[in-house]
């Protein structure tokens, strides 16, 4: 029989040899080894590792498959390996004898089954034939409990089952032995341990996943070639030679130096083919002294990803920082130093790169490049309207390339014939749709060095995770349809409440190995990692009291028949839309409202329009003159509150800023035009400003010599990635479903580069819907899934009837019903603390599970959470907070946090 069309049996079966788990990375961390040499130095400050990757790395027994041996690891392998299958052979009395297939009979029930024992066989399979010469058609795994056995492909998928068989016949299953099973015939490969399989890894040692078949391949290589051609230049000697050959840029030995990993010997093999020495690559220590330690790990981490020392052959990284952690810089750190250096013969690793990103942050990059490395040092181009990509094509002066997504798209052709050697994706998180143009854009260029920055956790949504992954390091996770079977379904279906403890238990170890794999090119760190050096954060909740007008227009809202219909399900076509809508707009402004009734009144479709049920008879609640545009603020709680707040800001802190923050352009318009009332000088940033002017409009705002008191901004069009860091007053006007646009917002001033203390202020007009949605945000409910998405919409919400019932309730009486809501004995008159956390079992928002669970500050808040806030009513005798005493009046209840507190408020 041949046996050699199987893919295992193309590179050898893994489990048909004893294991191996490759030693992790054995190879001495420059700083290890450069210290030992010298052990006063200390080269650089390699962060303790918090990260769950890097302990997982330094522990082969966590995750075994990624990484590459090292040279010991591999003869250490072979002479195992060697030793263990000639006494399997010559020694195993158990060692199978060939034997032609039988197949095994189905029993007739009078054999007792254990039902605990499961055993886990590897095979090679073809369908049932009398020809001679057969052909495996597979690789398998054969599952077998009891009398039932399942014969799964190794994408998962079930490709024979049976059951009531011999319940001897199937314990005796050995390696080597043939037979005849469910209509296939299969050939036992060897054992898979129960550990094996509840991982996974038995599917991808099998030789699907190009990650382990490059795995395997270089083991069979390094078995092989015993590394003959390998120069040793990582021994002193060599060392100190290759030293008088070619000088590392930097000094090495220098105090504080941040020095890169030296590549191993599989490493050199593979991309050292002409012996070049070896070449310290240090970090200019110009940008080293600006670095804080965790983008000296952040650089250390790319580096290694993009020289594929970190995964056989793969040279993509995810840099998933929370927002404000500096991953420009850690990435101009990694350019910089790639484009003038490298581990061979002190050869630049790369030439030219090219940086998407999103058209507001354009200008932005190239302030970053000129902020940390001057403008002689690098030479950027950045695309837009009056510098078109043709000039970068022909002029080798430039080595960096900025250009936003959309601008990528129209010149991909011209972008492909271009060699970059380095790809980075700004807010790359936009790449989790595969099939969007931009993805598939990006996909089509041939450069392997890809870094995805993104600031929104990943792991939220297992596909959109894999299609991250797939960008970076394609192939790493197998198909999309095997990746769904092996990890996708049973992880999903361990998170049911109907899960069964075994398939809870195979989700978690499927869950931990797909971090373990991914874990090794995908770093994260929260905002606790700064928060050291930024000054302290004043979180305000601040719930308005709602004006007259606004209650009396309120209560007409609710009992119009649109919104009785769609409490009773009557209506097609999502009419609480609408009804939403109008009492968010009734929450900003009344004018809003007014403006809107008219609008529709005079549109020709208003007769059949679902909105006439819903604003009927609504505007003989305004007063008879009503003009939208001499609204005031007495009208709209909020706008009240506002006005007071911009006062006493600037009367308290006169040299201080205001970033004032809507997600509706009309609503921006009421406010700028609170500005010109009160003379206060404005900037104004929203969808509508063109992208060649919007770093401008941040710069000027920023900029110590500027005159402007506030900066408004439409949140949804540019919030994402923007630095505000000249406004230390952050008002968010209104509140969106989706908690990861308000936390968008409140990132951008409270970041690296901020000198007061920051204040934020959310409004929220009492009892009504903004409540309500408030506190879906902080809610299970709207914590499960993935909320921490900027593209999620109210649209995507699906609303049962109970909670239309509620969110259409105007809780007239309540001080603060979320206050209600959170079981506090309180009674608001005193500052209050909430009980201890414990008593709240604090939401997951990541489906890889529990072992990802790290304090993520971009984790919305949640209901125990802000229990455990300081909060008191508006009538409170001692307000200590100056900004909040002004405010009071306004004011039904607060909620404070402070962040890093220090003495100065
Ligand atoms: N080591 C540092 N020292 C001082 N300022 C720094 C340092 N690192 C970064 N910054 C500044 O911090 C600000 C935030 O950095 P950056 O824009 O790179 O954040 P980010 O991680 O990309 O955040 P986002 O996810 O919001 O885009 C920038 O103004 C940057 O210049
Ligand atoms: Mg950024």
């Amino acid at each position: 029989m041949r046996r050699s069309a199987a893919p295992s049996q193309l590179q050898g079966n893994p489990f048909k040899k004893p294991k191996f788990i490759p030693p992790a990375r054995s190879n001495p961390s420059p700083n290890e080894e450069i210290t030992k040499l010298n052990p006063d130095i200390k080269l650089f400050e390699v962060a303790t590792n918090k990260n769950t990757f890097l302990q997982s790395q330094n522990d082969p027994g966590k995750c075994s498959l990624n990484l590459l041996p090292t040279e010991e690891g591999a003869r250490e392998i072979n002479h195992r390996d060697c030793f263990e299958a000639s006494s399997m052979a010559t020694l195993d009395p158990h060692h199978p004898v060939h034997s032609a297939p039988k197949e095994i009979t189905v029993s007739k029930g009078q054999e007792e089954e254990p039902a605990s024992l499961v055993k886990y066989f590897s095979v090679v399979w073809c369908k049932a034939s009398k020809k001679k010469h057969k052909k495996w058609e597979g690789d398998a795994i054969l599952i077998v409990k009891g009398k039932s056995f399942t014969l799964k492909n190794l994408d998962g998928k079930d490709i024979g089952r049976g059951i009531g068989y011999k319940f001897k016949e199937l314990e005796k299953i050995e390696e080597g032995q043939t037979m005849m099973i469910g209509g296939k015939e299969i050939e036992v490969m060897g054992v898979i341990s129960p550990d094996d399989f509840s991982s996974g890894r038995c599917f991808q040692l099998g030789g699907k996943s190009p990650a382990i078949s490059s795995f395997s391949q270089t083991i069979k290589k390094c078995f092989s070639n015993p590394l003959k051609s390998v120069c040793k230049p990582s021994s002193k000697e060599n060392r100190q030679n290759s030293f008088q050959n070619c000088k590392p840029r930097h000094d090495p030995y220098a105090p504080n130096s941040l020095v890169m990993l030296r590549p191993d010997d599989n490493h050199q093999w593979m991309f050292n083919k002409n012996c070049f020495a070896i070449v310290d690559v240090v970090i200019d220590p110009h940008l080293v002294r600006h670095l804080r330690p965790h983008q000296k790990e952040g650089i250390i981490f790319l580096y290694e990803c993009v020289m594929g020392m970190r995964v056989n052959g793969r040279c993509g990284a995810i840099l998933a920082d929370e927002m404000g952690l500096g991953k420009t810089l850690q990435c101009i750190s990694l350019i910089w130093t790639l484009q003038c250096q490298g581990p061979y013969g002190g050869k630049p690793v790369i030439k030219k790169t090219l940086i998407v990103t999103p058209g507001s942050l354009v200008n932005n990059w190239r302030k970053e490049f000129q902020k940390w490395l001057g403008s002689e040092r690098i030479k950027i181009f950045t695309v837009d309207q009056d510098h078109k990509i043709e000039e970068f094509t022909k002029s080798s002066f430039y080595s960096v390339l900025i250009i936003s997504y959309e601008m990528l798209l129209r010149s991909l052709d011209q972008i492909k014939n271009i060699k970059f050697d380095l790809l980075i994706c700004d807010e790359g998180h936009r790449l989790k749709n595969s099939a969007i143009k931009t993805t598939t854009a990006l996909i089509s260029l041939s450069c392997e060095k890809r870094i995805i920055l993104t600031g929104t956790p990943i792991q939220n949504d297992l596909q959109e995770f894999f299609a991250l992954i797939d960008f970076v390091n394609p192939g790493i996770l197998g198909s999309l349809s095997s990746y769904r079977k092996i990890y996708e379904e049973p992880i999903i279906i361990s998170r049911q409440p109907s899960a069964s403890e075994e398939e809870k238990e195979l989700g978690e170890r499927r869950a931990a190995e797909l971090t373990c794999l991914t874990g090794l090119f995908i770093l994260r760190r929260t905002q606790e990692v700064v928060n050291k050096y930024l000054p302290p954060k004043i979180e305000n909740v601040v719930f308005c009291r709602p004006g007259t007008l606004q209650i009396a227009l309120y209560r007409k809202l609710l009992n119009s028949q649109a919104v009785r219909f769609c409490l009773q399900g009557l209506l097609e076509n999502s009419p609480h839309l609408i009804c939403i809508g109008a009492l968010k707009k009734l929450c900003n402004h009344p004018c809003l409202l007014f403006s809107s009734i008219k609008e529709k009144e005079c549109s020709s479709t208003w007769d059949k329009n679902e909105e006439r049920s819903l604003y009927e008879g609504l505007i003989n609640v305004f007063p008879a003159d009503y003009n939208p545009l001499m609204f005031t603020e007495e009208e709209s709680g909020k706008l009240q509150v506002l006005s007071k707040l911009l006062s006493v800001i600037h009367e308290l802190r006169p040299t201080e800023k205001v970033v004032l923050v809507s997600n509706y352009t009309q609503t921006l318009n009421i406010l700028q035009e609170v500005c010109k009332r009160h003379g206060y000088a404005y900037t104004r940033l929203d969808g509508q400003t063109p992208i060649s002017q919007r770093q401008q409009i941040v710069d000027g705002f920023n900029s110590k010599y500027s005159s402007d008191f506030i900066f408004l901004l439409s949140s949804k069009a540019g919030g994402v990635g923007l630095n505000l860091i000249g406004g230390s007053h952050l008002i968010l006007y209104d509140i969106d479903w989706n908690p990861a646009t308000d936390i968008q917002a409140m990132s951008r001033v409270w970041r690296d580069g901020q000198k007061h203390p920051v204040h934020i202020y959310r409004l929220l007009t009492t009892g009504t819907i903004e409540e309500k949605i408030y506190q879906r945000q902080i809610s299970k409910q709207g914590l499960s899934g993935a909320v921490v998405d900027l593209t999620k919409t109210s649209e995507h919400i699906q609303f049962s009837v109970e909670e239309l019932k509620n969110l259409f309730t105007l809780h007239e009486s309540s001080r603060c019903v979320t206050h209600d809501l959170l079981d506090c004995e309180c009674t608001g008159e005193k500052d209050h603390t909430g009980d201890s956390l414990e008593k709240f079992s604090v939401s997951r928002n990541c489906q890889l599970g529990p072992h990802q669970q790290k304090s993520d500050s971009l984790k919305p808040l949640s209901m125990s959470q802000l229990k455990q806030w300081k909060h008191f009513s508006g009538d409170h005798l001692n307000l200590t907070d100056p900004f909040l005493e002004r405010i009071r009046e306004n004011v039904s209840f607060f909620f404070q946090n402070i962040t890093n507190q220090t003495t100065a408020m």
